[in-house]
């Protein structure tokens, strides 16, 4: 195995700076390809590195692309390095920690196909995850060559945001994989994320040449087919770094109310020229949205699913901090009961 240096693993100046002085011999970075149950698959400036976890962390507190000071000589993990950014989603129900599916990640690629998958709901969502996590956003149309018009369908991506920037490819072809090089450079990192059955493995098969190697990570899924299982970090043959994720059934938002408003960013202009500051855009009158909306400028879709986002975010992020201050109520209710008990013979 060939060792990586660190700045072509993604490592700078930033990060160095919050750790140089814990480097040393047997201390050392490392990037996390893997996130197993029980342990993490590192790559340092030495080479591949299986580690396990000091007492405090688990798995759960870690992503893959998380990059971590690691003691080679006991080969365990001893600090996460503060990351540049993560990407997470809200976990699924009541849970109150949310799902990390990578961190330090450049650009969040968006993966979804010239068919059926093609969902412009689900599209803003995505583009409002990475803007909330500070990655750039750039939509993946995969096969194009099934479809009759697919420029149409990178035309309706770029409507849909000031953000959102397209392209369309056959991901089983070798050329077109090309087109995403530029954002694969050395020491870059992208994520892909999006259904499943978009052609997220097709890509990183393609990109990192490693057909055989991946197939290790899925397995048949009810319906006989083959679908990703876990999330790892790949170097591909462009240099950059690309971390597969398995297929979202779905994207809840939570806490991303800066990335709502950055993907409709067009809006805000708008929302300034209310008649009234706290305008819910429904009925009001001198209300700039309905306006817009009357005059044929916006498109009213388009709207109700800005204003569907927003509830759906404020709702998830008043629960999750609901839920917490339940908890910790119920934790001082819990401590007072068993003082008493005590305190009572
Ligand atoms: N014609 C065509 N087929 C494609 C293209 N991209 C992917 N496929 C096919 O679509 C199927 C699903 O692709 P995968 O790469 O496994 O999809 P995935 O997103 O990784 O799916 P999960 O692992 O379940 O998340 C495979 O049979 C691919 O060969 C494309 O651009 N054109
Ligand atoms: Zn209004």
């Amino acid at each position: 195995m060939t060792n990586t240096p660190l700045t072509d693993l993604g490592w700078s100046d930033t990060f160095a700076s919050h750790v140089t002085s814990e480097i040393n011999e047997t201390v050392q970075p490392g990037r996390l390809s893997d996130v197993h149950r029980d342990r993490v698959l590192a790559k340092t400036a030495e080479g591949d590195a299986s580690l396990t976890l000091p007492a405090g962390m688990t798995t759960g507190d870690l992503a893959v692309g998380d990059w971590v000071l690691a003691d080679l000589a006991t080969g365990q993990v001893k600090t996460l390095v503060p990351r540049r950014n993560v990407v997470r989603r809200k976990a699924a129900g009541n849970d109150m920690r949310a799902q990390l599916i990578a961190a330090n990640v450049d650009t969040l690629m968006i993966v979804t196909s010239c068919n059926a998958d093609f969902n412009p709901a689900r599209l803003e969502r995505y583009l409002a995850l990475a803007a909330s996590s500070d990655a750039l956003p750039l939509v993946v149309l995969t096969k194009a060559d099934l479809a009759d018009d697919a420029a149409s369908y990178r035309r309706e991506v770029e409507r849909l945001s000031p953000l959102a920037t397209a392209l369309t490819i056959d991901a089983r072809d070798m050329s077109e994989l090309a087109t995403l090089a530029p954002w694969l450079r050395p020491g870059d990192t992208a994520a892909l994320v999006g259904s499943s059955g978009v052609g997220k493995s097709t890509i990183l098969n393609g990109l990192t040449g490693a057909t055989a190697l991946t197939q290790g990570i899925r397995e048949d899924d009810a319906k006989g087919r083959h679908t990703t299982t876990s999330r790892s970090l790949r170097q591909t043959t462009c240099g950059g770094w690309l971390i597969d994720t398995p297929g979202m059934r779905s994207l809840p938002l939570d806490n991303s109310a800066d990335g709502i408003a950055q993907v409709f960013a067009d809006f805000d202009g708008l929302t300034d020229q209310c008649k009234f500051s706290d305008c819910q855009h429904l009925t009001e009158p001198g209300c700039a949205i309905q306006a817009a909306v009357a005059a044929g400028d916006l498109d009213e879709k388009r709207f109700h699913r800005w204003q569907k986002l927003q509830r759906e975010d404020q709702y998830n992020s008043e629960t999750i901090a609901e839920a917490r201050a339940r908890h910790k109520n119920f934790g001082k209710r819990v401590k007072s009961a068993m003082k008493e008990k005590r305190d009572k013979p």
